[in-house]
C-alpha cells in the first residue's frame, strides 16, 4: 500500500535534512514536535524549503549544549519563539520579494522571484489563458530544475543525479552554522504540489483593513496624498471627509465585493465553486488538507484585503489594493488572472453587458473624476467671465484635458469640442504622468503585480460631449439617442442635461407644502384619482374636469382649446400688464406699454401633498418622459432637432421645457453679454400670468434658459402655425401661475422617425426678443418670416 501523505512529506522533510547534514533520526523527533506544535500544519514545516525545520533542529542541539542552554530554548518547550522565529522569517520573504523593476525591454521582473509549476508545468486561468504562479522556491534560471517532481540541490549547479552527501554539522558558532544551513538551504530545491485552494470563508473582520492611519494630521501639504476615502470591505467608504475626519472604521464588519461572508460566494460565484472545476488530484489534495487543517484557519481567514484610496489636491489619485497574509505560500495574482475572475464575477452575479471590463471601469472612473473636476473648472471661468462681463456662451466652447489622473497637467485653454488644438499638450502631460506613475507603481506594487503602462489606463482621446446612446445621461425613464447623418458634428455643442428645472441664482420659486391650501390638493385620495366617480379638488383649475384620459393623453377639447389659442392669438384674451418686462427690457428708461400676454389654459397636476399615488392619472408630466425620442441633425439647416422614433397619438406628452430659472433681469444680463456669435438661443419666457400681477419687476419675473443646463426640449426647433407641438402650462408644486412647467403635447397624429416642431411665437420683425431672430427655415406654407421676406421684396421692387 501506499504510504500515506503525511509519511510522504515526513520522509521528504527528513531526507531534506539530512541532505543538508542534520542527523535523520533527530530530524524524525524534531519533526515529530514540530507537528505537535504547529498541529500538524505542514505549510509552516516545509516553508523555505523547511526552514523552521533546520532551525529547531539547531536549536534542540543547542539546548543539549551547556553553553547555549542560558541564551535558547528548544523549540518543543518554546513554540512562541518559533511561531516569532516563523513570522520573521514571512516578514523577510516578503520584503525581498517586493521589489520590481522593469528589465532593459521595458518589461517587469520580479527579483529573487522564484518559480513554482504545477504538475503539468502551467497553470491556467478560467478563461484558458496560462498563469504563471510565483512562489518563492526557485531562481528563473532553475525554472526548469523544478518540473521534475524529486529533491534536487543546486550549488549554482543543478545536480539532477549525484546527490552530494556532506558531513555532519558542527556545532562551534551558531551563527556561522545558522547561517551555513540556511545557504543550503537556500539552495535545496523542492519540487512543491500544486497549491490547495483556499477555503472561500472569510470572516469578515479578518477581510478588512487599512494601511492608513487614523491620526492623518490635518494640515496636509497642498499637493501631498490625503485619504479621501477609505473603501471598507464591502465597498462603503468609511472616512468620506477627508483627513480631518479620520476616524477609520476598523471594525467595520464588512463584505469584500459583494462577497457573502457565511458562503464565500463573490456575486454569486463562490471560490468553491470556481475552483470545482479543477482535476480530481487537487479535490483529493484539498481533502487531505482540509482533513489535516480541520481546526486551523482558512487562508482567507489569515488575510486582510484593504482598498486605499488617496487623493491630492493637485489632482492625483492613487488607489491601492492591498492583500496581506501572514500564509507564506500567499501569493498575489497577477493582475491578469485578477481582471479576468473579478469579470467572471461579475458578469455570473450582476447579469452585466458581456461587453464588461474592469480595464474601463477603472477608466471609466478616471474620466469620472476627469469630468467633475472639468465641470467646476467651466463654472468658475464662466463666473469669472460673466462677472467680467464679456462672457462669449455661444460657441459652447469647452475645455478639453487630458483624462489621465494628473489634473496639474490639464489643459485649461479653450479649444473646440473636436480637441484638435490641445492633442500636444496633451501628449506632453500623459508623458509626464506615465513617468512619474511609473516609478510609483514599481515601488508600490507587490510582488506579482505587474505594473500597467499608463498609458492603458489613461483615457487618449478627448472626451465626447455627450454620449450618443443616451444624451440624457440616464437621468430619464427612457434612452435618447443622439445621430447626425447630414454633417461632421458628431454632436451638439455641450450643456449639462437636467431632468428638471434648477434656480439660477435669484429666482424666487417658493416649493413650499405649506402655501398649498386644502383647495389646492386632494389630501384625501387614495391611488388613482382618474378612477373616482368624483373628480378631485386638483381639478378646481381646469373647470371640475380632468384633462387627462385613462390612457394619459390629453382630452380633445382642452387640446384644442390650447392649440386655438397658439394659432390664433389674437382670438383669445390678453393680459396687458402696467410695466411689462419684456417692454422695460427693451428700453427701462421709456417702455412702450404691454402688448399682452396671452391668458393661457392650465393642466393642474397632483402631488406630494395630495393622498393618491405617484401613478395617479394626474400625473402625466411629473413623470417625465416615456416616449422613444432621438436627437438628430436637421437636413434643412436648423441645426439639432428632436424626432420621435415610434408613432405617437394625438394630445400625448412628449416632454417639458427644461432649462435654468431665471428673472428677467438675469436673461437680460445673459442676452447683452452675448456677442452675437451665438448660432442658437434657448430662453422662454414664463409669462403666463404676468398680466395679472399689478407691477412685476424684472427680477420677478421667470423664465427658462435652456443654454447651459436643460434637456431635450431645447432641441426642438421652431415651425410657425402648423407644429406638431404645443406647449401648455403645468402647475403641481406652486398654486399660483407664477412659476409653472412648460409641456410639449402632440397637435395631431404623429408617424414615426417625424420631426417635433413648436411655434415659439416670436414676431420675426422682432430683433429685441429673447429668442435671437434667425432666418426661418421651418418650410411651413404659413411660414411667417417667408411672407414677410416676400412682403419686404414685394416692397423693394
Ligand atoms: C431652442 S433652439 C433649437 C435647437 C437648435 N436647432 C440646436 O441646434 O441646438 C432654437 C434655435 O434653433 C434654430 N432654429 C429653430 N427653429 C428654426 C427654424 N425654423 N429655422 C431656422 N432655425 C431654427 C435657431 O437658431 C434658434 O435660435
Amino acid at each position: 500500500m501506499a504510504p500515506s501523505a503525511q509519511v510522504q512529506r515526513a520522509q521528504a522533510a527528513v531526507k531534506a535534512m539530512k541532505l543538508i547534514g542534520f542527523d535523520p533520526g533527530l530530524a524524525k523527533v524534531v519533526l515529530k514536535k514540530l507537528l505537535k506544535v504547529y498541529e500538524n500544519n505542514w505549510e509552516y514545516i516545509e516553508a523555505e524549503n523547511y526552514r523552521l525545520l533546520a532551525d529547531s533542529i539547531l536549536d534542540d542541539q543547542e539546548s543539549k549544549d551547556p553553553e547555549a542552554k542560558e541564551n535558547d530554548d528548544a523549540v518543543s518547550d518554546e513554540p512562541e519563539l518559533s511561531r516569532k522565529r516563523l513570522r520573521r522569517q514571512q516578514e523577510e520573504l516578503q520584503l525581498s520579494s517586493l521589489i520590481i523593476k522593469p528589465d532593459d525591454s521595458g518589461e517587469t521582473s520580479v527579483k529573487r522571484a522564484k518559480m513554482e509549476e504545477s504538475v503539468d508545468g502551467s497553470l491556467r486561468n478560467r478563461r484558458g489563458k496560462a498563469v504563471r504562479h510565483v512562489e518563492a522556491q526557485c531562481s528563473y534560471e532553475e525554472e526548469n530544475a523544478c518540473l521534475s517532481p524529486r529533491l534536487l540541490l543546486g550549488n549554482g549547479t543543478t545536480k539532477a543525479t549525484g546527490i552530494l552527501e556532506p558531513g555532519p554539522l558542527l556545532i562551534h558558532d551558531r551563527d556561522r552554522d545558522r547561517r551555513h544551513v540556511h545557504e543550503r538551504l537556500g539552495s535545496l530545491v523542492c519540487y512543491k504540489e500544486p497549491k490547495i485552494e483556499p477555503d472561500t470563508d472569510v470572516p469578515s473582520e479578518n477581510v478588512v483593513g487599512s494601511s492608513i492611519p487614523d491620526n492623518v494630521p490635518c494640515n496636509e501639504p497642498e499637493n501631498s496624498y490625503v485619504p479621501l476615502a477609505i473603501m471598507s470591505s464591502d465597498g462603503v467608504p468609511s472616512r468620506l471627509a477627508g483627513p480631518c475626519s479620520a476616524n477609520q472604521d476598523k471594525e467595520q464588519k464588512g463584505e469584500f465585493m459583494g462577497r457573502n461572508a457565511s458562503t464565500g460566494s463573490v456575486g454569486g460565484c463562490s471560490i468553491q465553486e470556481a475552483h470545482k472545476n479543477h482535476n480530481g488530484v487537487e479535490r483529493l489534495q484539498a481533502s487531505m488538507q482540509k482533513e489535516l487543517m480541520s481546526e486551523l484557519p482558512s487562508v482567507q481567514e489569515r488575510c486582510s484585503a484593504t482598498i486605499d484610496i488617496a487623493s491630492s489636491t493637485m489632482g492625483e489619485v492613487k488607489l491601492t489594493l492591498k492583500c496581506i497574509s501572514d500564509c507564506p505560500e500567499f501569493r498575489m495574482p497577477t493582475l491578469e488572472t485578477l481582471f479576468t475572475v473579478v469579470e467572471d464575477r461579475c458578469l455570473k452575479s450582476c447579469k452585466i453587458q458581456p461587453k464588461f471590463s474592469l480595464m474601463n471601469l477603472m477608466k471609466e472612473i478616471c474620466q469620472c473624476a476627469v469630468d467633475i473636476a472639468a465641470e467646476a473648472v467651466k463654472d468658475a471661468q464662466r463666473d469669472k467671465e460673466t462677472h467680467a462681463g464679456s462672457l462669449n456662451h455661444d460657441g459652447m466652447a469647452t475645455i478639453s484635458f487630458s483624462s489621465s489622473l494628473n489634473m496639474d497637467a490639464m489643459e485649461t485653454s479653450m479649444v473646440n469640442m473636436d480637441g484638435t488644438q490641445s492633442s500636444q499638450k496633451i501628449d506632453e502631460c500623459n508623458k509626464t504622468v506615465n513617468e512619474s506613475s511609473f516609478q510609483e507603481s514599481c515601488i508600490n506594487t507587490s510582488r506579482s503585480l505587474v505594473p500597467i503602462p499608463q498609458q492603458d489606463l489613461a483615457v487618449v482621446a478627448p472626451r465626447p460631449p455627450h454620449d450618443e446612446n443616451d444624451i440624457a445621461k440616464g437621468e430619464e425613464r427612457v434612452r435618447i439617442s443622439l445621430i447626425n447623418e447630414f454633417t461632421n458634428e458628431k454632436y451638439p455643442p455641450y450643456f449639462h442635461y437636467i431632468p428638471q428645472n434648477v434656480v439660477y441664482q435669484n429666482a424666487y420659486v417658493n416649493f413650499s407644502l405649506a402655501r398649498i391650501g386644502d383647495v389646492d390638493c386632494c389630501q384625501d385620495c387614495f391611488g388613482d384619482c382618474l378612477s373616482t366617480p368624483i373628480p378631485c379638488a386638483c381639478t378646481r383649475e381646469t373647470g371640475g374636469e380632468f384633462v387627462y384620459t385613462r390612457d394619459g393623453i390629453l382630452k380633445k377639447e382642452f387640446l384644442n382649446e390650447c392649440i386655438s389659442m397658439n394659432r390664433y392669438p389674437d382670438k383669445h384674451h390678453h393680459f396687458y400688464c402696467k410695466d411689462c418686462p419684456i417692454e422695460k427690457s427693451k428700453n427701462e428708461k421709456n417702455p412702450e406699454s404691454c402688448k399682452g400676454h396671452l391668458v393661457r389654459k392650465f393642466i393642474k397636476e397632483c402631488w406630494s401633498k395630495c393622498g393618491c399615488s405617484k401613478q395617479c392619472g394626474n400625473r402625466v408630466v411629473q413623470r417625465s418622459i416615456t416616449r422613444n425620442l432621438q436627437v438628430f441633425y436637421t437636413a434643412e439647416g436648423k441645426g439639432w432637432g428632436l424626432r420621435t422614433l415610434e408613432e405617437l397619438p394625438r394630445g400625448a406628452f412628449i416632454c417639458e421645457y427644461i432649462g435654468e430659472i431665471l428673472t428677467n433681469t438675469e436673461l437680460y444680463d445673459r442676452t447683452i453679454q452675448k456677442t452675437g456669435s451665438a448660432k442658437h438661443s434657448y430662453p422662454v419666457l414664463l409669462d403666463a400670468d404676468w398680466g395679472s400681477e399689478a407691477s412685476l419687476r424684472d427680477e420677478e419675473a421667470l423664465c427658462l434658459d435652456a443654454t447651459f443646463y436643460g434637456n431635450i426640449g431645447r432641441f426642438v426647433n421652431h415651425r410657425c402655425l402648423d407644429a406638431n407641438l404645443v406647449e401648455v402650462p403645468v402647475e403641481w408644486e406652486t398654486p399660483d401661475h407664477h412659476y409653472y412647467h412648460l409641456a410639449f403635447f402632440t397637435t395631431r397624429k404623429i408617424e414615426a422617425l417625424e420631426e417635433l416642431t413648436w411655434d415659439y411665437g416670436i414676431d420675426f420683425d422682432d430683433c429685441t426678443h429673447p429668442v435671437k431672430a434667425f432666418k426661418c427655415l421651418c418650410a411651413s406654407r404659413y411660414c411667417r418670416d417667408r411672407k414677410r421676406s416676400k412682403a419686404r421684396s414685394r416692397a423693394s421692387t
